[in-house]
């Protein structure tokens, strides 16, 4: 969109029922019905690469249908986001199931061209193997990002039945390909049990930080975001969301779910708080509908790429303003 064009923004649901006709992430109009987007909203119907449960390649579309209600308004940010830019839903990258290192790739070019139009991505999961090829992809763009990583897990492990590319696996992978500026890396939500203490070990080595769950729990969501906040900078950052972050209470559906994590309010808050960070792409991952009730989950999966759009909105339009 350039800048003296009005974005299109999504359907009335005062005249047409919410509920109505396809679902696109709340009710936007398809990338190719405005032909490029500032914000690309992207499902990756991909999750060949779990450990436990699988279903998160029904995710995506999970959490679009559960999107119908969000509001062209969001108070918390004082922003209308698609007024402020053009967000866009870009359907689904196909990727094959039967071949992790092809859907890697295959991820990896799909994000290329999207990025190569200018767009931030916004990506639906699929498990958190999406993860690697995304960052990739943006590192390309951006040079090494700063990672803001909110998971009960790790996801910092070496190898699964010798698999590199995995759900469990994708941020070794990425501080090995040095795409991540290990200078500005959190956990957000970690808890649970581990294979071993050195796990946390090898982590730190990576350049990790953690705020565990427990953390969030005691300090209150603002603290958590000012530290986040001071750790990142002005760096470009990429945030990943494992729904698993948050408690099963708050996200029943997903595949490997821990007990004692994050209440939604929490995760919502804390990314108001990154408001002012630079964040080039983010994903929300690791939603498994099959294991859902009354789409608790992915109404939390929508409200949160909700505030992460927004985030993404409101600095394209001040940039826009800027320049
Ligand atoms: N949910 C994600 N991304 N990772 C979980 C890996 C847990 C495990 O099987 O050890
Ligand atoms: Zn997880
Ligand atoms: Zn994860």
């Amino acid at each position: 969109m350039s800048s003296n064009e009005t974005p299109r923004g999504p359907v009335d649901s005062s005249r047409i029922p919410r509920y109505a006709g396809p679902a696109t992430f709340a009710r936007l109009p398809r990338l190719d019905e405005v032909g490029t987007a500032d914000v690309a909203v992207v499902g990756v119907p991909f999750d060949s690469g779990v450990s436990y449960r699988p279903g998160a390649r029904f995710g995506g579309n999970a959490i679009r249908e559960a999107s119908r209600l969000l509001r062209p308004y969001n108070p918390a940010q004082d922003a209308s986001p698609f007024a402020l830019a053009q967000v866009a839903d870009g359907g689904d990258i196909a990727v094959n199931p039967f071949n992790i290192n092809e859907a890697v790739d295959t991820i990896e070019a799909a994000a290329d061209d999207l990025l190569g139009t200018g767009a931030r991505l916004m990506t639906l999961g699929g498990d958190h193997t999406i993860a690697l090829p995304l960052l990739r992809s943006v590192a390309k763009k951006h040079g090494p990002v700063a990672l803001l990583h909110f998971d009960a897990h790790l996801d910092t492990w070496d190898t699964y039945f010798g698999a590199e590319y995995t759900h469990g696996t994708p941020f070794r992978r990425a501080v090995e390909e040095g795409i991540l500026d290990t200078s500005a890396l959190s956990h957000v939500g970690t808890r649970g049990p581990l294979y071993g203490k050195q796990d946390l070990t090898d982590d730190e080595k990576m350049g990790f930080g953690i705020v565990t769950s427990a953390d969030v729990y005691r300090r209150g969501a603002d603290e958590v975001a000012d530290q986040l906040r001071q750790r990142i900078g002005d760096r470009p950052l990429y945030i990943s969301i494992d729904i698993d972050c948050l408690d099963p209470a708050h996200a029943p559906g997903t595949g490997t779910p821990e007990a004692g994590g994050m209440t939604s309010r929490e995760l919502l808050e804390i990314l108001r708080g990154l408001a002012s960070c630079n964040l080039v792409s983010a994903d929300v991952v690791e939603v498994a509908p099959a294991y859902d009730h009354a789409e608790i989950t992915s109404v939390a999966a929508s409200h949160t790429a909700y505030e992460l759009t927004t985030i993404m909105s409101r600095q394209i339009a001040a940039a826009r303003k800027d320049a």
